[in-house]
């Protein structure tokens, strides 16, 4: 393999999909020329009318989905890396520094046990310690997880040497503890076990008393510490920035065998109620200037507080692009997929968006390289200081990429600057979240930077090694799952619809097909119309009798069956491709109707309020706390209904209507015998029934908590009633 540092291939069915692009193109022309003559021709009453209009915005929405989807199958590419070449072209002693930032925003929702892990599991990366920093930001403003990082770095003197001696690959401690690990357990193994444990008891016991004890304080320093978070009117949106150096690399801290160790701080940012906080793009905006003045960096890592290192290595596959000496140098950031542990045999909620954090990126990679998704990316710390060839300047000397920092990170002027560009109001009148560092104004602030930094020139590398390099935590129960969904579909109109709507200012900057790929998230949420659409209406007429769709006989049926075998098909495929299997493709078909019927719906509608000004809910943090029961019921692959919500009743509606539909249509055919009329509509309604199985389940006939409640039931059954009733008036 000589020294490549890395490698790349094409995706071997690249050309028969740009082939079957140009006929499936073909094919949608037609059938929208059928629409349009039959809307213009055939349209004698309102109902005809608005039935024909219907489905010509719902096949609309859907070719123009398939059109964005089809940019990423145009040109995919698959890559290797050969980190055991790095040290071959880049000695050991010569790796750049790296700051890693972790955000954590509610103790309660986020177990600090858990993010201990997350930091701990960096910490161990295979790579100079000396030259990690991890910036913990607490958007919680909590004592709690201040507690269990200043324990944390007690545990890392004896985790660190551990990991490194013994090379182990799950660094973090509660994967390493809890996997069945197969032959010798590394000797001391019991030992550490037993301390660990000792650890996460009390840092455990500390979160469920939601405060930390006295006898848990054990030095003056740290009592003043804590006393920061119980002056009067401190909350944790209103209170001065808490910044505390745990383990500072320089000052001689060394771990049990005398060796260096990263720098660990942790840092809660000012909040004020008066002035915007801008959530998670905040949280990284303050960590990229508290560690622009105390370490400053070259390359950046970001990750969520859940999402755990699964591979000591990965620094070293992102050095082996960014190291590489014929890199372009356009090259900004080189992302990892977000992988998941815990998920259930089948992925009953299509947790894994395989599209969205695989097949999309090995699409974009192709071109101009993967949009950002938030977690697991190294940056270069100069992207977040304008284009490739216009910097943009920070107000103050002490944050420009190149700086150089000299003194130790806990000096006194340091500290004080640190606190000062920590502060609520520092962003006041400066360039932050426009043209300085991750962008505000989205709920989904990666995807915005990412699509920010490639218009201005930066370009990307995906590097999805085969043991995933990260692993996080996925929704467990529906409402979970459907609320982070719609948060998403909320913050990518907000991209798809400010000044720079992809599609336009996109397609300038990047190019058509990278514009088209951007363009495809922004409108998530508009497939909610089509889906809506065809989950009601062709069942609704079925139901009156009403033929809408060309008989069997007819060549425009042949037309559909393509139309709709060809996409089904190709997305099957492309889920086999990417190492998936049929049953998760299953469940991620059904997810997406699920997802058109709820949260796209939702987050389409609670986007138009919040543009009419009315108020609605910020980034509502995913729990990532784990009920045991519930657990139980996910590894069953049950769906987790549980409570009630308006989220879930447009989707149990559907259920209830395709249900009915389906009878009342074999019926008829039984009675007199035609199936050709309404062969399309009996097909949709029984594809709405099996696609609703586990929803009629966990109406009829589950007993378990994760049931579906009594309330939803029955308003999804009266608002069923009331659409099949109010449609056999008008029609
Ligand atoms: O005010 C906030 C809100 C969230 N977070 C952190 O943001 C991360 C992601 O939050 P989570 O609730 O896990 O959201 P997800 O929907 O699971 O996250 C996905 O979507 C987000 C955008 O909506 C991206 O930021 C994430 O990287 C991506 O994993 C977590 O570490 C949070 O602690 C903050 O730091 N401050
Ligand atoms: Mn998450």
């Amino acid at each position: 393999m000589g020294t490549y540092l890395h490698t790349y291939k094409h995706v071997p069915c690249t050309h028969f999909n740009r082939v079957f692009a140009v006929i499936y193109t073909c094919a949608i022309l037609c059938l929208l020329h059928h629409h349009f003559l039959t809307l213009l021709r055939h349209s004698a009453t309102f109902v005809s009318a608005a039935i024909t209009a219907s489905f010509l915005i719902s096949d609309l929405i859907l070719a123009f989905m398939w059109a964005t989807t089809t940019s990423f199958r145009l040109c995919p590419i698959l890559r290797e890396t050969y980190p055991e070449n790095l040290e071959k072209v880049i000695d050991r002693k010569d790796f750049p520094a790296m700051d890693i930032f972790i955000c954590t925003a509610d103790p309660y929702k986020e177990p600090p046990m858990n993010v201990v892990n997350t930091a701990l599991s960096l910490m161990a990366y295979d790579y100079p310690p000396e030259k990690i920093s991890v910036y913990v930001s607490d958007d919680g403003g909590s004592e709690l997880t201040l507690y269990a990082f200043m324990e944390a770095a007690k545990f890392a003197k004896i985790w660190l040497p551990f990991c490194r001696d013994n090379n182990i690959m799950d660094r973090c401690p509660e994967a390493y503890f809890s996997s069945d690990r197969h032959g010798r357990p590394e000797p001391e193994s019991e030992e550490i076990k037993v301390i660990y444990e000792g650890l996460k008891t009390r840092v455990e016991n500390v979160v469920e008393r939601g405060e930390v004890s006295p006898e848990y304080i054990t030095s003056e320093p740290q009592r003043e510490t804590f006393n920061k978070y119980r002056t009067p009117g401190f909350s944790r949106s209103h209170h001065p920035p808490i910044i505390q150096v745990l383990i500072e690399s320089s000052r001689k801290e060394k771990d049990k065998m005398g060796n260096s160790m990263p720098n660990l701080v942790y840092v809660s940012r000012g909040k004020n109620k008066n002035s915007p906080h801008h959530f998670k793009a905040g949280a990284l905006n303050c960590l990229l200037r508290v560690s622009g003045v105390m370490t400053n960096a070259p390359i950046v890592l970001t990750q969520d507080c859940d999402m755990y290192s699964n591979d000591p290595q990965t620094p070293k596959r992102a050095l082996c692009y960014i190291c590489d000496p014929l890199v372009r140098p356009e090259l900004g950031y080189v992302q990892f997929p977000q992988r998941y542990h815990g998920l259930n045999k089948d992925d009953i909620y299509g947790g894994e968006f395989l599209r969205l954090f695989v097949a999309n990126p090995i699409g974009m990679d192709g071109l101009q390289g993967p949009s950002y998704v938030g977690s697991g990316c190294f940056f270069l710390r100069r992207v977040f200081f304008g284009g490739p060839t216009s910097m943009v300047s920070p107000e103050i000397q002490e944050l420009r990429p190149g700086h150089v920092v000299g003194t130790s990170l806990t000096a006194q002027s340091i500290m004080e600057l640190a606190h000062h560009v920590a502060g609520c109001n520092y962003e006041n009148n400066t360039k932050w979240g426009s043209q300085l560092g991750f962008q505000y104004g989205s709920l989904v602030e990666d995807y915005f930077t990412g699509y920010r930094l490639q218009c201005e020139g930066w370009e990307s590398i995906f590097c999805h090694p085969s043991r995933s390099a990260f692993l996080g935590d996925i929704p467990i129960s529906l409402i979970d799952a459907v609320s982070q969904t719609r948060r998403w579909a909320i913050g990518l109109l907000e991209v798809g619809l400010s000044k720079y709507v992809p599609i336009v200012y996109g397609s300038r900057h990047m190019g058509p097909i990278m514009g088209l790929c951007y363009t495809h998230y922004a409108f998530w949420a508009i497939l909610s119309i089509p889906i809506t659409l065809y989950s009601f209406i062709p069942q609704i007429a079925l139901l009156n009798g009403l033929c809408i769709f060309p008989k069997v006989t007819n060549p425009q049926f042949l037309l559909y069956i393509f139309l709709v075998l060809g996409a089904y098909t190709q997305d099957c495929y492309d889920f086999i491709l990417f190492d998936s299997t049929f049953k998760k493709w299953w469940n991620d078909q059904r997810i997406w109707l699920i997802r058109g019927l709820s949260p796209y719906l939702f987050g389409l509608v609670e986007f138009m309020f919040k543009q009419l000004g009315i108020a609605t809910q910020g980034f509502n943090v995913t729990s990532k706390v784990q009920d045991d029961k519930q657990s139980k019921r996910y590894d069953q692959g049950l769906i987790e209904f549980g409570i009630h919500s308006e989220m879930f009743i447009p989707f149990t509606t559907a259920s209830i209507v395709n249900l009915f539909a389906l009878v009342a249509g074999l019926i008829r055919i039984l009675s007199n015998g035609n199936t050709q009329e309404f062969f399309m509509q009996l097909v949709i309604a029984g594809f709405g029934v099996l696609n609703s199985w586990p929803i009629y389940e966990a109406m009829v006939v589950r007993r378990d908590k994760g049931k579906m409640s009594v309330k939803t039931i029955v308003c999804s059954i009266c608002l069923a009633l009331v659409l099949c009733g109010g449609a056999s008036l008008i029609l």
